[in-house]
């Protein structure tokens, strides 16, 4: 099977990515897609479930370190199982490239993997400081993928799209690069992507293209403090503007230092909805069929466990 992994930090859009795959895929290859969760309770697995995919999920830690030897156990299972043409990865946002390419290209998975593309996504309006916080962990992202795409475009104007390309042309030539908003347009340029005979896949990810080196040195792993994650399955019904109250809140501080949360749940009239909270920005939406539990995944440093708890008890009816 051809292997796509869908690599990207906390909330850059990568399952809004995937699923737009799904959705643009002609539909004639068998996909299978495996999603890994930084937080104990998993919720993009959900959110992909009505996509026509077998969907895997695998939470509670990342692939590329604690859960590798699940990664590689999961793969082959998915494999035997359901013998898809196509799996496509969805790593933890911290995840390092070059560990998911390790245990990828390990001979134990030899059998089942004939091609990867790896496909970086990057939110375009935070890339800069994003670089600037882990230079070495986004390069190596950039360098491994074959195509890169400054996701969230609708927040950049063209002068930043131009600098964007500029910064690319100095790490990965060869890379295609696109810019979008939510992951549209990519299944077209991974079709091409994929098409590439096995041989010229051997060592692309140990030198991208540009004569960049692949730099992996240990030093590539995501930096910023420890990151923590709360998460719970919730019971009852709840108040969605209490619900906005509360993911407005995160930003303040008082319960930690959040990083990423995203949340579903039933609302008093029986709908669902979809929360996401990224970069100080919020999103509800509706979703679009009921889901098997209320549950929420908070990420960040520091984070105060009984604060959430206690607000997200005040956000039920
Ligand atoms: N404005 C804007 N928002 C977007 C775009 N793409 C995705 N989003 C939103 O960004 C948030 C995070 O998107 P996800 O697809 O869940 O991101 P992710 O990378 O899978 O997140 P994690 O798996 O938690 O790391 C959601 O609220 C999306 O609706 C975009 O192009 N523009």
């Amino acid at each position: 099977m051809r292997v796509d992994v869908v690599n990207g930090f906390l909330g850059s859009g990568k399952t809004t990515l995937i699923k737009n795959i799904l959705l643009e895929c002609p539909g004639r290859e068998k996909i299978a897609v495996l999603v890994n969760e930084f937080g104990e309770t998993g919720i993009d697995g959900e959110l992909l479930g009505d996509s026509g995919a077998e969907v895997v999920e695998l939470a509670n830690g990342c692939i590329c370190c604690t859960l590798k030897a699940d990664m590689k156990s999961q793969i082959a299972y998915i494999a035997g199982r359901y013998k898809p043409q196509r799996l496509i990865i969805e790593p933890t946002g911290i995840a390092t490239i070059g560990n998911v390419l390790g245990v990828l290209k390990s001979l134990s998975l030899a059998e089942h993997i004939r091609r990867i593309n790896v496909v970086a996504v990057l939110d375009a309006a935070n890339f800069s400081a994003d670089y600037r916080a882990n230079p070495l962990f986004i390069k190596n992202q950039l360098a491994a993928a074959r195509i890169i795409v400054f996701n969230k475009c609708d927040k950049i104007d063209s002068q930043e799209a131009a600098r964007l390309r500029s910064i690319i042309a100095s790490i990965n030539k060869e890379a295609r690069v696109l810019f979008t908003t939510y992951g549209k347009g990519v299944e077209r340029e991974l079709e091409k992507a994929g098409s590439g005979a096995p041989e010229e896949d051997m060592d692309y990810c140990n030198a991208a293209g540009g004569g960049t080196s692949f730099l992996f040195n240990g030093e590539e792993e995501f930096e910023g403090g420890e990151l923590g994650q709360f998460s719970s399955v919730l019971s009852g019904c709840f108040d969605p503007l209490k619900l906005e109250e509360f993911f407005r809140g995160l930003s303040g501080g008082d319960m930690g230092q959040v990083v990423r949360a995203k949340g579903i749940f039933e609302t008093k009239t029986g709908d669902w909805l979809i929360a996401n909270y990224s970069r100080g920005e919020i999103d509800l939406a509706r979703g679009d069929r009921p889901y098997s539990a209320s549950r929420v995944v908070v990420i960040g440093r520091n984070l105060d466990r009984e604060e959430l708890e206690r607000r997200l008890d005040g956000c039920s009816v």
